[in-house]
């Protein structure tokens, strides 16, 4: 089996498994998988497509410009630059990116600390941060119309092979070393938000909290 058919089955179960979540409302979402490193290619979502359906036009291979390698009647992501950021700046393997109310909420309420911050959670391991009330922080950004824009901001939050940023009132993009580890942390911080969310609705509901 050739490096792209392999990458191509393995991009295509994380994103059923995905889907599996209903975490492509719309037609929203994005993800890549890097196949080589030199030259720079990956696969990514084609633009505009029904990411729950699964079709031999799901995706298509991108070089190091965010361009196709190839001729094709497929349109990249319109997010392909923010996936070209993480490729060029780490060792990073795959991106993915969703739009859920959790992280849209999360995004919102937190837009004005340009961050959110958790601790003493269990699931936060999930970033293998063991020590006990471990602290994460994931930065969010403006959500920019303009593409080069957003990908600008968003390469200011890239400082490593594992990551994640929230785009303000538009959903959340993680990367990591492999698909299983960005696919470990995205369901991590969507773990956070979700819990976070509830907690505030209890709050708001003025249900005491159990300290
Ligand atoms: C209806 S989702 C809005 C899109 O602009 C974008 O945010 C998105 O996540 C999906 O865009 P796509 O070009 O299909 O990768
Ligand atoms: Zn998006």
């Amino acid at each position: 089996m050739s490096i792209m058919l392999k990458k191509w089955n393995e991009l295509a179960e994380v994103k059923a498994e995905l889907a599996a979540r209903d975490w492509f409302f719309a037609t929203s979402g994005n993800l890549s998988l890097k196949v080589t490193d030199a030259p720079l290619t990956f696969l990514v979502t084609a633009s505009g497509k029904d990411k729950r359906k699964q079709t031999s036009e799901d995706f298509l291979l991108i070089d190091a410009d965010g361009k196709p390698v190839e001729d094709t009647h497929l349109k990249p992501s319109a997010e392909t630059l923010l996936h070209v950021e993480v490729y060029r700046r780490t060792n990073a393997g795959c991106v993915l990116h969703v739009h859920t109310v959790d992280n849209n909420i999360i995004s919102d309420v937190y837009a004005q600390n340009r961050e959110v911050v958790f601790s003493g959670q269990e699931i936060i391991k999930a970033f293998g941060i063991w020590e006990e009330n471990a602290e994460v922080r994931i930065p969010i950004i403006d959500n920019y119309a303009d593409i080069p824009t957003l990908a600008n901001e968003f390469a200011k939050h890239i400082d490593g092979d594992t990551g994640a940023v929230l785009i303000q009132n538009h959903g959340i993009t993680v990367w990591g070393r492999d698909a299983f580890e960005a696919k470990k942390h995205l369901e991590a911080w969507e773990f956070l938000f979700s819990w976070q969310v509830k907690r505030l609705l209890l709050q708001r509901a003025a249900v005491p909290l159990v300290d």
